[in-house]
């Protein structure tokens, strides 16, 4: 079984936020999808998506770079070549172009989805398949105040929706941003895992000083504390606290969770379809971190549905020590899927059927593509 690419259309897509996301780089009324349409020469056609955070802020590629990447040099790559698996896909992609993983993440999420579509399983059989159709996921308090964040917070524990925390923390004074993480956690209570995230933010001298601070206060885990070049400081820092350590920005491909391993690293990799380029590429640094004895974390780029659903397929093959955040639908006011993602107890539900297990409202995918 193999399948022939007819042709790749690519769309951004600008959905407003439920209320401003502030994280230590940039604060976000708005997410942008970048969406990708595969069709294959076979009948079926796959659907992929990435995102970024706050334009060029987060990461080295954005949307429109994404866009452009997929438009210019990968679709032209792909239209033609028949492919039996993601492998030889990949290995086109990259003997061809260097990095881009979240362009590269896009082509793989649609591949694998025309393919389960093709064979008529879900995305997570061919990705291992699922230990679960239920994954844990918590939910990131960031209005950008702490009385709001903390309102949040008890709103969504008494729903029942959330029973874990991750706050934003890094865009202000150390201090205060240790005051605001200690004064949500005094607030949600014992009970209620709350964790932070710096996003780079500090030095190593400040994370120190943060994260004797953080530990002492009862904060579950801290998330790259530092910038992601400083690898030293981030396996010094695991060493150090009993507060363990998520990287996130440090650890994006295979090669990265090897060489963090290598050098002493305790604690846990956020896995992100988008760093590692797609789905079956996050996979291979999962099961380095396995192999090392290093906890998982399924992380999200803030995707909508289609790039939540890719990660989900993705994380229901793997034991999560840390569970996941994927509530990216959740902070977008719409989508442009027809059968939106259920969340409760604290949990999401895989999505059943063929490939993804996503239908796209087009209707809706024209409405809010930007023109
Ligand atoms: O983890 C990040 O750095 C990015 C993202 C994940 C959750 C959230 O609120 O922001
Ligand atoms: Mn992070």
């Amino acid at each position: 079984m193999s399948l022939t690419i007819e042709s790749i259309t690519c769309w951004l897509v600008d959905i407003p936020t439920i209320r401003p996301h502030k994280l230590s780089m940039a604060t976000m009324g708005c997410q942008t999808l970048t969406i990708v349409r595969m069709e294959c020469v076979q009948g079926v056609v796959g659907w992929g998506e990435a995102t970024t955070i706050g334009g060029l802020s987060y990461g080295a590629e954005s949307p429109e770079g994404i866009r452009s990447a997929i438009e210019t040099y990968l679709a032209p790559l792909l239209c033609g070549q028949t492919f039996s698996g993601v492998a030889s896909l990949a290995q086109m992609m990259n003997a061809s172009v260097k990095g881009n993983t979240f362009a590269k993440s896009a082509l793989e999420t649609a591949f694998l989805d025309a393919l389960g579509k093709q064979l008529n399983v879900p995305v997570s059989t061919l990705l291992g398949g699922a230990l679960t159709q239920r994954l844990p996921v918590l939910w990131t308090l960031a209005s950008g105040d702490t009385n709001k964040d903390i309102d949040e917070g008890k709103r969504l524990l008494a729903e029942g929706r959330h029973n874990t925390f991750k706050l934003k923390i890094g865009a202000g004074e150390l201090h205060s941003d240790i005051r605001h993480a200690l004064a949500i956690k005094a607030a949600l209570g014992d009970g209620v895992s709350v964790r932070v995230d710096v996003n780079q933010a500090w030095d190593l001298p400040s994370a120190i000083k943060g994260m004797a601070l953080l530990q002492e206060g009862g904060i579950d885990l801290v998330e790259q504390p530092i910038p992601l070049w400083d690898t030293r400081g981030l396996i010094a820092l695991s060493q150090r606290f009993t507060l363990p350590i998520l990287a996130d920005e440090a650890v994006a491909t295979l090669h990265d969770g090897y060489g963090l391993a290598n050098g002493g690293f305790t604690g846990a990799y956020a896995l992100k379809i988008a760093k590692a380029g797609g789905p079956v590429q996050a996979l291979k640094l999962a099961h380095v971190a396995q192999a090392a004895g290093v906890a998982l974390y399924g992380g999200t780029m803030l995707e909508g549905t289609l790039g939540t659903v890719a990660s989900l397929h993705a994380w229901s093959t793997l034991k999560m020590q840390w569970g996941t955040e994927m509530f990216g639908p959740l902070l977008l006011k719409d989508d442009i899927v027809a059968n939106p993602l259920v969340f409760s107890d604290g949990q999401v539900t895989l999505p059943q059927g063929p490939g993804l297990g996503v239908e796209i409202d087009e209707d809706k995918l024209r409405y809010y593509a930007r023109k």
